[in-house]
């Protein structure tokens, strides 16, 4: 029996075209991709000069017209810079096709050719262009999430900085101040959100740059893979070609130093080169411990700008704004509720959200205060870590044996306005919520009853036993 093979050269063509398509498919919509990419037949592979068969010479002419930066990037990314392109016209005469003599492209070439920086080392590797073999082992399907834009990114306080020096960036990458950019915050408060606004941002207005996005352990697992199988220096060519570098969740790095050593010459190949750094990280720079020195200091060259948990309003628009996408409009009062009840995170508040239009769809029932209250109380039972006011408001009135609507209520009387104090003082200890936050959840109390009650239970705590073990008794049943 005789395998046909198919010969190694049609092979390498052929990969060289697939890895080209990667970077097409990733960049245009499908119907565009499908009209103009897949009817192509890739044809041969000389050196660096790869010929692809068209259809006709209006296909040719519109690819030329319309896609030839995308092109560009493409060629870049799997032949190297000097990689060049031709096409040939598959004409149909009768029943038979035949191509027609290559016409070569006029392809641009980049601004700022490859190995322009004297004084890097690393220039040597620089020049040479990637090895078809190796590229599979990047992996690189790092691409953006187009629902990640500035549009959608609501603007408040907690950050109103980082948000602004992101757009910045956005609209003139390398060359403001902000170079590197680096945006640090704790979990779910958008740092991913906003860097990949940024890379979006970019990509929409000039097609042609090469906007990389990738998150501290690909890069990592990539070098790991790379040294595997001996191709450190293609890895080290792709990221030293990209304009606008987009890091996230440096803080992976720590104690990795040989993966360190690599991102220090590529951050120092771009930064000379003019090109864009962007890194996100859960802490400032000062903080994060198992970095080496050097790759620090260059981390604060440019501009650091933190993101903080949300304010009130901000979550009140963050809300709206999901609502909004969603399509559902909610009443003012459950957005107040909701606002009022999460303040940890923008993630939770989604969370929550999702939750919220699942029970409201799958109940058939009104999207009230009274479904927002289930909904948290099925998530947090759910986790079982987390407290709310409800369950907090729920085992005071318990342990005193007093109705939630009295504690929520007026009542001045000394066997109600004490469980109302214990549950605000438990409230401030046991949740991230604000004094506003709380005074609301006890019948729109202002923020300097809520600080009063704190004091009271306070100094009864110091001098009454019975008070001070009823509280100490609640604070366990939370914190076990
Ligand atoms: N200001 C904002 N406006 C609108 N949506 C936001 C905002 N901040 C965060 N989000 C949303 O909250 C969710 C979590 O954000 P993101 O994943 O960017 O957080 P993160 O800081 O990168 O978290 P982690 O540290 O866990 O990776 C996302 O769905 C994002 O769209």
């Amino acid at each position: 029996m005789t395998i046909l093979e198919t010969p190694k050269v049609q092979r390498d063509v052929d990969m060289v075209w697939q890895n080209c398509l990667k970077i097409i498919r990733d960049s245009i919509s499908e119907q565009s991709y499908k009209t103009w990419f897949e009817p192509i037949i890739p044809g041969k592979l000389e050196g660096k000069k790869l010929t692809i068969q068209v259809p006709s010479q209006f296909f040719y002419e519109w690819l030329e017209e319309n896609y030839v930066h995308l092109l560009r990037k493409a060629l870049d990314f799997s032949i190297g810079r000097d990689g060049t392109l031709e096409y040939t016209i598959i004409v149909d005469s009768g029943n038979q096709k035949k191509n027609e003599p290559p016409i070569a492209i006029n392809m641009p070439q980049h601004s700022s050719p490859v190995g322009r920086v004297d004084n890097n080392p690393m220039n040597d590797q620089v020049r040479n262009p990637f090895e078809m073999k190796d590229l599979n082992s990047l992996n690189l399907d790092s691409y953006l999430n187009p629902n990640y834009t500035f549009d959608n990114f609501v603007e408040g306080d907690c950050n109103r900085l980082a948000r602004a020096a992101g757009f910045a960036v956005a609209s003139k990458p390398g060359v403001t101040s902000f170079n590197p950019l680096m945006i640090y915050g704790g979990v779910g408060l958008g740092k991913t959100h906003l860097v990949q606004a940024i890379g979006n941002f970019m990509k929409n207005k000039a097609a042609n740059k090469f906007v990389l996005y990738v998150s501290s352990e690909k890069f990592t697992s990539q070098f790991i893979n790379a040294i595997r199988n001996n191709s450190l220096q293609d890895f080290m060519n792709f990221y030293m070609q990209v304009d606008i570098l987009i890091i996230d969740d440096v803080q992976f790095l720590s104690g990795k130093e040989k993966t360190q050593e690599t991102f220090f010459h590529i951050f120092n190949h771009l930064h000379q080169s003019g090109k864009q750094i962007v890194m996100t990280s859960d802490r400032p720079p000062r903080e994060l411990e198992g970095v080496e020195d050097r790759l620090l200091s260059r981390f604060k060259w440019g501009l650091t700008a933190d993101l903080q948990t949300p304010d009130f309003e901000t979550r009140i628009a963050i809300i709206q704004k999901k609502a909004q996408a969603e399509g559902i409009s909610i009443a003012y009062e459950v957005i107040e509720y909701l606002a009022h009840s999460i303040d940890t995170n923008v993630r939770e508040l989604e969370g929550v959200m999702i939750s919220l239009l699942a029970q409201a769809s799958l109940t058939r029932r009104e999207i009230d205060v009274e479904l927002a209250k289930n909904t948290l109380r099925h998530l947090v039972k759910d986790s079982e870590k987390e407290v709310t006011i409800d369950t907090i408001i729920e085992a005071v009135t318990e342990h005193f044996k007093v109705r939630i609507p009295d504690l929520k209520g007026k009542s001045r009387l000394r066997e109600i306005v004490l469980p109302r104090q214990i549950a605000m003082y438990l409230a401030k200890e046991l949740t991230n919520l604000s004094l506003k936050s709380i005074g609301y959840h006890f019948g729109g109390r202002d923020h300097s009853t809520v600080i009063h009650a704190i004091q009271t239970v306070n100094d009864l705590m110091d001098t009454d036993k019975d008070i001070s073990s009823a509280v100490n008794k609640l604070l366990k049943i939370f914190r076990k």
